[in-house]
């Protein structure tokens, strides 16, 4: 290590937060306090003026604010040469094309978007798109608190995807499926071949559960967040991480390994 590295790795991390009043928000600005090697310098809310992360000399800008906002955020830090953790939804295909195409002009900046911070929903991503290619039938069904304001979540999303790919690659056909939906949406929705259903209830946090299907037998596959403290070692893990890792990272999983 030279004696800059050393310098740089004994430094605590600056971090700001935005849609820090938020749920997630509040959750992360007091995961970041607690960390002996990181230094809260901002947070910002809607109405607050973004340059306030910048100006406090934010390295690493972690983002829990709403579908409608991040990609102007997200363009924002990368121009001003600032790494970015994403836990706010709403990442399409061409949403993540963009953001690799700002990267392209700064290739210092590293940004981790991840749909679920949460350690044991990653592993059950992992265990549904592993299980895929074995069983011809598979559902969605996630459940949250009703002030979330997407449906379906991003981690149902993002699962849906997975096993889309494994059951492509396993050369699996359609999913069986005879039922001529009588009221619009009784099936849910349908994210690349597979069925995602979306619960709202007071009491919820962030629940999912996949469930597959075959002769003589299913498997069901469940996380439950109770907290949202459940999300944060996940986030710190990628505010250590993401100054090391330019360009973008999609989900947790490469941390982990
Ligand atoms: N990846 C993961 O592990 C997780 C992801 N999420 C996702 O994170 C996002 C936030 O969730 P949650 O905390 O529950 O939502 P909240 O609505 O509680 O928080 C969002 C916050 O962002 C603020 N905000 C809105 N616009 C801006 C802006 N331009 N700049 C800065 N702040 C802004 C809001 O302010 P105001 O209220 O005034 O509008 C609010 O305080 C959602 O997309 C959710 O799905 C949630 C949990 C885990
Ligand atoms: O809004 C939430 O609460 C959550 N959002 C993320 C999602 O949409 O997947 C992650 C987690 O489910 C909690």
């Amino acid at each position: 290590m030279t004696d800059e590295q050393e310098k740089t790795a004994a430094e605590p991390i600056r971090v700001g937060v935005l849609g820090a009043r938020g749920r997630m928000g509040l959750e992360v600005c007091k995961a970041v306090d607690a960390a002996t090697d990181m230094d809260l310098v901002a947070m910002v809310d809607q109405g607050d003026w973004l340059f306030n992360a910048s100006d406090a000399g934010a390295e690493v800008v972690v983002d829990f604010t709403t579908p409608d906002v991040v990609m102007d955020n997200l363009h924002w830090c990368i121009d001003q040469g600032i790494s970015a953790v994403v836990g706010t939804t709403g990442f399409t295909e061409q949403r993540l094309d963009r953001v690799r195409g700002w990267l392209e002009r700064k290739p210092g900046v590293g940004v981790v978007i991840a749909p679920n911070f949460g350690i044991g929903a990653v592993l059950m991503m992992q265990f549904a798109a592993r299980a895929a290619r074995h069983f011809e039938s598979v559902e969605i069904v996630e459940q949250h608190h009703p002030r979330k304001l997407d449906a379906p979540s991003g981690t149902a999303t993002h699962t849906a995807r997975l096993i889309a790919q494994a059951r492509a690659e396993a050369g699996l056909g359609p999913v069986p499926d005879a039922t001529k939906d009588e009221v619009a949406g009784a099936r849910g929705a349908d994210i690349d071949g597979v069925r995602v259903h979306a619960v709202r209830a007071t009491g919820l946090v962030a629940h999912q559960e996949v469930l597959f299907g075959t002769v003589g037998e299913t498997l069901t596959i469940r996380h439950d967040s109770y907290d949202r403290a459940s999300f944060m070692p996940g986030v710190l893990l990628a505010v250590r991480a993401v100054r090391n890792r330019p360009g973008l990272t999609i989900g947790l999983d490469a941390l982990l390994d």
